[in-house]
């Protein structure tokens, strides 16, 4: 594994001279007018240097922890099937993740957010006669399976908008309690963009001054955004302190990067379109709510995948689109991951046939490489004598290339690049000739460059050659997700049976009427554990609280001890 430069990091504010400036710096030394301004953030040099959407340059990516990176990746609102510009967003910042792994010894942290509810999703649901959850579990489901068949690796966990309403609640209140958001006579809560001033606008030149009154809306003003939607009537919705309602779409994500990594994280990405106004609001709410200066230290946007010839990104609304099924048909994971690699993951690419013909050729010729040089090392092709220095010199080269280009902003373009004109010279020294003169065969330096070469491809989540692995993530993501269902099922009605009134005698009587529930929760986890699925208990202490705090653990039902 090849490990990136480190070193702890005291930086000098970038902001110049000004008070409290030009020392050695936290975050802190800036004043809150000039805020808008990124600082470095103190940490640990990964020895990669990425083009940073908060400071709009290019930046050494520095972590708080040595060489463990925290990611928040907004995840998709669950409606449809994915289509190839999702897939081409997703799968390049899984090459990115795996980069940062693989060649930067860098373990990732990431969490994904899932939109399971949103206008979308209600609109959809109800064109469908079927309730918005579970339209949604079943494109979430849909999802992941296309993502397990491009390859792209989970995250570390995902996280439902659905299973953390009482976050979200508790987020809002304080925002409101920090003076940040207000809550309308109609039940929505806003946050109040004009007071939050110049701290507006981090990602885009934005202006909070507006002087408009919003007109029909219970908005102060027109760029107020909601963190809390009242609910329409027979709208799915839950019970908070302003009424029955639903989340806003940016504060699921702040809310739940925030349950999870608090208030430090090193890394938020997303397609482009998401810079403003979701991670411009998600930082505002951020910097509310933990009353810091600088949250989310560095933003990565993948540019969009756009179909030859047209201006717009490929888009369900715009009914521009192929879906990931219908691509898979044609082409394989790995081409997609080919076409990706052939351009820098910021930038906008094009779709057509063409590019992915270009992308199979790529392939193609990296095949016939590999299994030219496996000949030659087998003895089945024949070769006139090899310059052996000059190809181990120019494997040496292409891996410093490689992890250059890595370097600069994950420049896969440039690495791929590289690894082409290696192979043009392990095929310039392939000559093939009829007549074998007995002259000694170069197989260590050919086995090294297919070795590198395989190494290079199956790190960025592709396979070559006699090595390649047949997937069957398939199936394995289904029955995964298919266990996480059963075990949060169980989870819930072991928390239901386990809710028990103060009265002791109505409590007895419960514990009775509810024995077969936490009986059958018992026999689901003794039956599942045969299959080598192991479903933790809660400590007998807690649930002997939960149940009755003066109850001792002998006396609690078989499931609980
Ligand atoms: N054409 C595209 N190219 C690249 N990334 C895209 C494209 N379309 C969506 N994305 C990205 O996919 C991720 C999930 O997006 P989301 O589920 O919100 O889809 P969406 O933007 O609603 O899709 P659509 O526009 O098709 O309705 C986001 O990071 C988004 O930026
Ligand atoms: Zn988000």
């Amino acid at each position: 594994m090849l490990q990136g430069a480190v070193g702890v990091v005291a930086r000098r504010c970038s902001l110049g001279p000004g008070p409290g400036c030009g020392k050695v710096v936290a975050r802190q030394c800036c004043s809150a007018a000039r805020r808008r301004e990124w600082v470095p953030p103190v940490g640990r040099d990964s020895g990669i240097v990425v083009y940073n959407s908060r400071s709009r340059t290019k930046e050494s990516l520095v972590l708080a922890k040595d060489r463990v990176a925290t990611w928040y990746s907004c995840g998709p609102t669950v409606y449809d099937h994915a289509h190839l510009g999702h897939a081409c967003s997703y799968v390049r910042f899984d090459i990115i993740r795996r980069i940062m792994t693989k060649f930067f010894g860098i373990e990732v942290i990431m969490v994904m957010g899932i939109t399971d509810i949103d206008d979308k999703i209600i609109k959809r649901a109800s064109e469908m006669n079927m309730s918005p959850v579970a339209l949604a579990r079943i494109y979430e489901e849909d999802f992941k399976q296309d993502m397990a068949a491009l390859k792209v690796l989970p995250p570390t966990v995902y996280m439902r908008v659905t299973e953390n309403i009482p976050q979200i609640i508790s987020f809002i209140e304080t925002v409101i309690a920090n003076g940040q958001a207000y809550a309308t006579s109609q039940g929505n809560v806003y946050f109040d963009v004009k007071s939050w001033g110049k701290r507006y606008g981090v990602l885009t030149t934005v202006s909070s001054d507006t002087q408009d009154e919003a007109v029909n809306t219970d908005k102060r003003h027109v760029k107020d955004f909601a963190l809390w939607k009242a609910a329409k009537p027979q709208e799915l919705c839950w019970t908070s302190p302003w009424g029955k309602g639903r989340p806003g779409w940016h504060i699921e994500c702040s809310t739940i990067s925030s349950a999870v990594f608090g208030k430090q994280l090193d890394i938020h990405t997303g397609g482009i379109d998401l810079a403003f106004p979701h991670h411009e609001n998600e930082i505002a709410q951020c910097e509310v709510y933990h009353q810091c200066e600088q949250w989310g230290n560095y933003f990565l946007h993948s540019g969009h995948l756009h179909v030859k010839g047209s201006q717009e990104k490929m888009s369900k609304s715009l009914k521009n689109y192929i879906t990931v099924k219908d691509f898979l048909k044609k082409f394989s994971s790995d081409q997609f991951r080919m076409y990706c690699l052939r351009s820098r993951y910021s930038s906008a690419v094009e779709f057509s046939d063409k590019s992915m013909d270009d992308a199979k050729n790529l392939l193609q010729a990296i095949s016939s490489f590999i299994k030219d040089a496996n000949a030659y090392i087998k003895g089945q092709l024949i070769s006139d004598p090899v310059r052996e220095d000059i190809l181990w010199e120019r494997l040496a080269n292409t891996k410093v290339t490689v992890k250059a280009a890595f370097a600069d902003d994950f420049d896969t373009s440039r690495a791929v690049a590289a690894i082409m004109d290696l192979i043009h010279h392990g095929n310039r020294q392939l000559k093939a000739v009829t007549k074998d003169a007995g002259s000694p065969r170069s197989s260590v330096v050919y086995g090294s460059i297919i070795s590198y070469i395989e190494g290079f491809f199956n790190a960025l989540g592709m396979s070559f050659g006699e090595r390649q692995v047949a997937l069957r993530a398939d199936n394995s993501t289904v029955l995964s997700n298919v266990i996480d269902e059963l075990v949060q099922f169980r989870t819930k009605v072991r928390h239901y049976a386990l809710v028990l009134p103060e009265a002791a005698e109505t409590a007895q009587q419960l514990m009775q009427d509810r024995r077969p529930l936490l009986e059958a929760c018992d026999s689901l986890r003794e039956n599942l554990a045969a299959f080598g699925i192991h479903i933790k208990v809660r400590s007998c202490h807690l649930l002997a609280h939960l149940l009755n705090p003066k109850m001792k653990c002998g006396q609690l039902p078989h499931d609980l001890r």
